[in-house]
């Protein structure tokens, strides 16, 4: 479970550009949610993801995951149990090195058993049905943008982190791709259980995918609610429309 009460994030405290990015921010998310987090642009929503990463100081206000504050997870710890998938696919897969090599480092034994080729995430890979099935010794550089970003996906979740986030993690992608990022993100949610919270500006995705969406404005919480698809389309429809 991740918690978050009362967060304040100041970029340039006491300078003349200071900015609060998040203020009074209050957020719960119960393990193996899916959250979608909407909003203008500037409203925060890339401040609370570095909350959840720990790469912003809380200047007030606490963040649990699992019941335990993060003030007390050393960085590194908190990098192994939260993932994060970004917009641009080469961030989250290591290009010169290929298919195999890339899953065998991402397994969670993959330093130990380097050399029995062990290594887990291929069978969620080809259930895509994305052409990635023959190409365990090509270099991952020579991948498309969408097989990449699969590939990410599949690394930021094979090690079962608490939290996997997704920063606009399908918007570099064409419509094709998209629906298999898609397809994957909702298969890690439903058959790995894991915890996502997931920023996008896609509309389509929202009304497609989204169940829990959380509205994000000048830095708090302005709605959250669940979209049942056939009936509150009339909220999403207003929260679309600004
Ligand atoms: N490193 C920084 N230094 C100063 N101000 C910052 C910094 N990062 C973000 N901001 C400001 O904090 C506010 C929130 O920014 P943030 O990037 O979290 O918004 P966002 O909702 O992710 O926006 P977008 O949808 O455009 O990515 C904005 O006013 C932004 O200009």
């Amino acid at each position: 479970m991740v918690e978050l009460k009362n967060i304040r994030v100041v970029y340039n405290k006491n300078q003349v550009n200071e900015k609060k990015a998040l203020d009074k921010f209050e957020l719960i998310v119960k393990k193996g949610e899916f959250v979608t987090i909407i909003g203008p642009n500037g409203a925060g929503k890339t401040t609370l993801l570095k909350v959840l990463t720990g790469e912003v100081v809380l200047d007030q206000g606490s963040f649990t995951l699992n019941n335990k504050s993060i003030k007390r997870i050393k960085p590194y710890k908190l990098f192994r149990n939260v993932g994060i998938v970004y917009q641009e696919p080469d961030r989250g897969v290591f290009p010169d090195l290929t298919l195999e090599e890339n899953l065998i480092l991402g397994s969670k034994k993959g330093n130990r058993f380097f050399s029995f080729g062990k290594y887990e995430g291929l069978e969620l890979l080809k259930s895509l049905n994305m052409g990635l099935e023959n190409r365990l010794k090509t270099k991952v550089k020579e991948f498309s943008g969408g097989q990449k970003q699969a590939l990410a996906m599949v690394l930021a979740s094979i090690t079962k982190p608490d939290l996997l986030l997704l920063d606009e993690h399908t918007a570099a992608l064409d419509p094709k791709n998209v629906e298999k990022v898609m397809e994957l993100t909702m298969k890690i949610n439903k058959e790995l259980g894991l915890t996502i919270i997931m920023v996008t500006h896609n509309m389509k995705i929202v009304e497609k995918y989204a169940r829990r969406i959380v509205e994000i404005k000048d830095g708090k919480v302005t709605k959250d609610f669940v979209y049942e698809k056939t009936h509150n389309t009339e909220e999403l429809k207003k929260v679309t429309a600004n």
